[in-house]
């Protein structure tokens, strides 16, 4: 591929890494070295149930646009990009997989067993020394990659997140560990059958593979040496995961390493007009750049040692999404990044933040004088999940840098990130309308910070707007560094009112039409189908939650994500197993699927509920998405609701499992008002309370 072949394929997988994809690229890489020898023989195994078909056929999508790469190096490319954009070490990955054929057209002997979730000591260090000729220190550091995504109920039969920052690469997997004692046994009960987990006072869960790492003592040794040491476990886990994806096929792979950083590299201080102050040295620097596919990129960096937050919102920026990076006061930790979860756009596991985080290596990437530097992207237009507008960056950014740490605080915890004080505000970036301007610092630093105008909107008036969605968003501290405030009862220190042009901005109806008036076109992933006109009908709503498409638009994408291949005998149906011998007897049943009939047959039956012409039955774990989906819209859910339980396939385990708090169930069906809320909240005690097949009844606390 070339240079710019390449830019344009990290482009495309870094929305979809942004729209929590990564994880899953991870996975299906390791996956894919482990039962393929990196030829993507794994797409052919019979031990792939557990991946999702339409995470699988996403990557179809992604490789009809290039045709140059082998879906094997698609694969590999995706799982080690992934690493990076979340946070970690940047990988040495190299070119040049051929795609199997078959299942056994691997240098691997797939007969051997497989890494099983139930395994202990012996046969982890047997699958990973035994066929991939990996160490111990090997498998440690790349089960490492457990501190990243999600156990799926209705993947794998597991439940819950193994860390507090399933999208951002840290060690907190192995500090966990050090502890098993912390962790009791649950039973999750799904189509899969009874599964054996250990879970903590959090919510947080380990595998009992997992759990195997603190029992050898070798194994342990390792786990607490991680634990102490962010940087070890990534240098390790770089190297082995690097080998992993080159799994017996080294030898015929390009001599040329691609770089896994999305990031410009940044070596000095940028051009002036883009820091401030802008003589001298910087407190802060950002930079942006139009990468022309809806995307903007934006660059900071900053000599303070607490935090860097970004935000971003049309008009008020009130409840807007906001990206933060932080580094310790000793620096002990370099630099960190992760999101902040406000009300409008809405962080959850699948979804997506307004903002995609692009950590710069520390090392590399950083101008010297910078103590945290990190690129964030945005799209231009999003769409948020209280289907309000997003924005066309015509709104307004904030970036503020503070001296202090973010701290711990529950409420708008995401990826591990905490509250952050107006009163530590050192200095604040706003771009409006008339393009950039700093504006102002804190009460310290105030007095040295110039005030400029934003787009035609006296500054301090902007600079008021500002600090008031600070003060709602980052709650704010009165009392002196280290002390709270006492909770503040809404009304958050602004102007009594705000400027006329600010007013209208905060407006549901003048969003929406600003945001009809606004969109240029669609985000598209993957291939445009020309099979749009034949897609199903639907009379759901689109629910995808950064992506703005046209139903016809999205039924295209749809179509042609999911929509017939040739990989079966079949006309129309993703019949992939059926000509191939099975692996393993009890795994080995055939299955064929086909999305958009499936799709079809879910909103045939959602309407012969609503039209009363069945009823639900009692047992809530036979439930199927058309049941869940009547369920939900019964009480308090919508058409978007629905849309959700077809798009996320909940079926009626999910409603049970007890790992799924309710208010998680909430917030994934986009249940808004208050008062549906009650009402969904009030059936689902309910339908708990009277359980189903003996699942837990009481709601464990929730995670974050
Ligand atoms: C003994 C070896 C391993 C076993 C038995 C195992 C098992 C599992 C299971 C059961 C899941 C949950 C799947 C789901 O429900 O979605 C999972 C998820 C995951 N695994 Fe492993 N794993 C192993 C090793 C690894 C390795 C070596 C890596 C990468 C270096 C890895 C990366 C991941 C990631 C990133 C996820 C989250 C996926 C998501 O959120 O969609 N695993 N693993």
């Amino acid at each position: 591929m070339t240079i710019d072949q390449w830019t344009s394929l990290r482009s495309t997988l870094s929305e979809y890494i942004g729209a929590g994809y990564g994880p899953f690229f991870i996975r299906q890489a390791y996956a894919d070295a482990a039962t393929g020898g990196g030829g993507h023989a794994q797409r052919w195994a019979i031990d792939r149930k557990s991946f999702n078909v339409r995470d699988l056929a996403m990557i179809d999508t992604i490789k009809a646009n290039f045709p140059d790469i082998s879906l094997a190096d698609l694969v590999s490319f995706a799982g080690a990009l992934s690493v990076t954009a979340m946070g970690g070490p940047t990988i040495n990955w190299r070119s040049g997989r051929n795609d199997a054929k078959t299942a056994f057209d691997a240098p691997i002997n797939l007969t051997t067993a497989s890494a099983k979730a139930t395994d202990g000591v012996d046969e982890l260090r047997a699958f990973f020394s035994d066929r991939l000729g990996l160490s111990d220190r090997d498998i440690v550091a790349l089960m490492g990659a457990h501190n990243l995504g999600n156990c799926h109920i209705w993947k794998s039969g597991y439940a819950g997140p193994w860390s507090s920052t399933p999208f951002n690469l840290t060690n907190e997997y192995f500090q966990l560990l050090q502890y098993p004692e912390n962790y009791t046994t649950e039973y999750v009960l799904s189509a899969s059958g009874t599964k054996m987990q250990f879970i903590d006072n959090s919510g947080r869960m380990m595998l009992p593979v997992d759990m195997a790492l603190t029992k050898d003592e070798t194994f342990f040794a390792l786990v607490q040496e991680y634990a102490a040491n962010q940087a070890t476990f990534f240098a390790d886990f770089a190297s082995a995961y690097g080998r992993l994806l080159e799994t017996s096929i080294a030898a015929g792979l390009s001599k040329n390493v691609v770089s896994t950083s999305l990031a410009v590299a940044q070596t000095s201080k940028p051009s002036d007009g883009k820091c401030y102050p802008n003589t001298g040295n910087p407190i802060f620097c950002v930079e942006q750049f139009d990468d022309g596919k809806g995307n903007v990129i934006f660059t900071v960096h900053t000599n303070r040692q607490g935090w860097v937050g970004l935000g971003v919102g049309s008009g008020s920026m009130i409840k807007n999404d906001v990206i933060v990076g932080y580094a310790s006061q000793s620096g002990i930790g370099g630099v960190q990044t992760s999101r902040f979860r406000t009300v409008q756009h809405k962080v959850i596991p699948n979804t997506k933040s307004a903002w995609q985080q692009i950590p710069l290596h520390p090392s590399s990437n950083k101008p010297s004088w910078s103590n945290i530097s990190f690129s964030a992207v945005h799209r231009k237009v999003i769409e948020s999940t209280t289907g309000l507008v997003g924005n066309n960056l015509n709104g307004f950014l904030t970036f503020a840098v503070s001296d202090f740490a973010p701290e711990k605080d529950a409420t708008y915890a995401v990826d591990g990130v905490t509250t952050l004080y107006q009163h530590d505000i050192s200095a604040i970036l706003v771009r409006g309308t008339g393009g950039a301007t700093m504006v102002v610092g804190d009460e310290s630093a105030a007095t040295s910070l110039s005030v400029g105008v934003i787009g035609g909107i006296a500054a301090g008036a902007a600079v008021a707007v500002i600090l008031a969605v600070l003060a709602i968003v980052f709650r704010k501290r009165m009392f002196g560094r280290g002390e709270k405030a006492p909770a503040t009862s809404g009304a958050p220190e602004a102007p009594a009112a705000l400027p006329e042009t600010l007013q209208h901005h905060s407006d549901a109806t003048w969003l929406k039409s600003q945001y009809a008036a606004e969109v240029r076109g669609p985000l598209t992933i993957g291939s445009q189908s020309s099979a749009g006109d034949s897609a199903p009908p639907s009379f759901l709503p689109d629910v995808t939650y950064h992506q703005v498409a046209s139903k016809s638009e999205k039924q295209s994408q749809l179509f042609s994500a999911f929509g017939p291949v040739t990989l079966g005998s079949a006309a129309g149906e993703r019949n992939v197993h059926s000509n191939l011998p099975s692996i393993s007897g009890a795994s080995g049943t055939a299955y064929s699927v086909n999305e958009a009939a499936e799709n079809v047959a879910f909103e045939q039956k959602l309407k012969q509920y609503l039209d009363g012409n069945i009823t639900l039955n009692q047992d809530v774990s036979t439930w199927d998405r058309a049941a869940v989906a009547y369920f939900v819209m019964k009480n308090g859910g919508n058409l978007v609701s629905a849309a959700r339980v077809r798009d996320e396939n909940f079926v009626g385990a999910v409603l049970l499992a007890p790992t799924f708090t309710i208010t998680d169930l909430t917030f994934a069906l986009a249940i808004e008002k208050l008062g549906d809320k009650v009402i969904f909240e009030t059936a689902m005690l309910a339908l708990r309370e009277r359980g189903g097949g003996g699942v837990r009844k009481h709601e464990p606390p929730a995670y974050i």
